[in-house]
């Protein structure tokens, strides 16, 4: 029921932002409040019921980790429901201070993502979000960057995976998508 829902709200734009690709758009969910809700009770339910049992008594979410730039979207209202830091993950550039930094291919470009260093501590437990999985490189440099600060990735979660680009199989932990995109 709620995959249908939010499945039926995604824009399907063919040729955005290159010749070959079909964009699918988040906007359109997250202009309907009560499909917004939606989301986020169904992304809070799979955490709780599914994520967080799997570290065992008292374990929890240390940090939720958006990627720039719709998983900051969802990312604060996930980290804020779970108790835990949101900690962003820019494009290059962006965040001041000392930044740890990875260089990534995604499906239409190349780009670097960059962290702020002591966002992450050593040991914590970390989720990732982010609207959408295509090749898996903004998501893996993201698991990078969690890694090289001492963090442990518990899941990836995304609303939409595209499993033909067969991003889902280069994360280093497991994923959770809500729906998928077509060839
Ligand atoms: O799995 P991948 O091939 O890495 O692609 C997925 C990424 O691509 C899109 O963001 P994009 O980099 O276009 O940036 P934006 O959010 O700033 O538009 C999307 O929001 C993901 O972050
Ligand atoms: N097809 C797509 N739609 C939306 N965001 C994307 N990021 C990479 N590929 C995408």
């Amino acid at each position: 029921m709620d995959k249908e829902i939010i499945k039926q709200s995604l824009g399907v734009h063919p040729g955005f932002p290159k010749p070959g690709i079909t964009f699918l758009d988040i906007f359109p969910l997250l202009a309907d409040p009560l499909k917004f809700e939606i989301l986020i009770t169904h992304l809070m339910s799979h955490i709780t019921s599914h994520t967080i049992p799997q570290l065992g008594k008292g374990g929890k979410v240390d940090a939720v980790v958006g990627l720039d730039a719709r998983g900051f979207l969802l990312g604060p209202i996930l980290a804020m429901r779970l108790g835990a830091a949101f900690v962003p993950v820019r494009k290059g550039g962006k965040l001041p201070g000392q930044c740890s930094k990875v260089e990534y291919t995604l499906e239409y470009g190349k780009d670097i993502f960059e962290m702020q260093q002591g966002t992450i501590k050593p040991g914590q437990n970390v989720i990732v979000i982010d609207d959408l999985i295509a090749t898996g490189g903004s998501a893996t440099a993201a698991g990078q960057l969690i890694k090289q600060a001492g963090g442990t990735t518990l899941e990836y979660l995304f609303i939409v995976a595209l499993p033909f680009l067969k991003g889902l199989e280069k994360l280093d932990a497991p994923a959770y998508f809500i729906v998928e995109g077509e060839d």
